[in-house]
């Protein structure tokens, strides 16, 4: 059987998307997905999405790791599925759309793509890292020397170290560059490399540098080798509410997939 797919980038973080409201693909067959995710045997990707029907949303997003398991909330893949869905013509430009996590708002503002995250109520601090669930678990430590950083390894030995175990966190390593502007380099597990950006990561690393105090201001900006995002918040008593991640997606290319 073949398959339309489509693939998209958010600040270079990458998926393969496929239209799956008819539910024809298998989603165990965790071989074929990292095949397909496979930058030389494959399409390549870092993700691989369907979008599915949901009873009481727009549509549901389905999130697998380019090693072809389903995983947690994939912030930059929620804002590509939003800009797929507006391309389907399943939405105009406001959705409301069912994740692993819950329900997600999200908007497309002059080419923008706003997604709204779960509110977060727990940030832990460590004398030498924070970590947070922002749908995903995040790992959060400084560093100065971020450019020269080997993330691969350097993020392997914290995602397969105590106190993380099987399960694994991605891993943010994070510069401050001004008062609300820092550059993150992500290790995400599932890709068990580093990618271009990540959209929970990042989410992660502003409400950390908030409640850490380096950042006062409620928009904070995160450079990351893929590009610029923006996440805004609110920050009560309770935890962070309404918060937003910001930033591009585009369709790249499309084609067929055997399936
Ligand atoms: N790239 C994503 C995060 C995807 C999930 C992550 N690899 C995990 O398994 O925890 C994002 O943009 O948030």
């Amino acid at each position: 059987m073949t398959m339309d797919f489509y693939k998209y980038q958010g600040t270079g973080n990458d998926f393969i998307i496929v239209d799956n409201r008819r539910n024809k693909i298998n989603k165990n067959n965790t071989k074929r997905i990292a095949e397909i995710c496979d930058r030389r045997f494959g399409i390549g990707a870092d993700g691989f999405i369907l979008l599915e029907n949901d009873d009481f949303s727009d549509f549901k997003m389905v999130y697998f790791n380019s090693d072809g398991n389903e995983s947690s909330m994939c912030g930059n893949g929620g804002r590509c599925i939003t800009a797929f869905a507006h391309f389907l013509g399943l939405i105009e430009d406001e959705s409301t759309f069912m994740a692993i996590d819950g329900i997600h708002k999200s908007k497309i503002i002059d080419g923008l793509v706003y997604l709204q995250m779960q509110d977060v109520d727990k940030i832990e601090e460590h004398a030498t890292h924070m970590f947070l669930d922002t749908g995903s678990p995040h790992h959060i430590k400084m560093v100065e020397n971020l450019k020269d950083l080997n993330i691969k390894d350097e993020g392997a030995e914290i995602r397969y170290g105590q106190p993380y175990g099987k399960e694994g966190t991605n891993v943010n390593f994070v510069k401050q560059m001004s008062s609300k502007v820092f550059a993150v380099r992500t290790y995400e597990r599932g890709v068990e490399n580093e990618t271009l950006s990540c959209g929970t990561g990042v989410t992660a690393v502003a409400l950390a540098m908030h409640k850490s105090g380096k950042a006062k201001s409620s928009t904070i900006h995160l450079n990351t080798p893929g590009g610029d995002l923006k996440v805004t918040f609110e920050s009560t008593q309770d935890g962070y509410r309404n918060i937003w991640l910001i930033g591009p997606a585009e369709q790249i290319f499309k084609g067929e997939i055997e399936w």
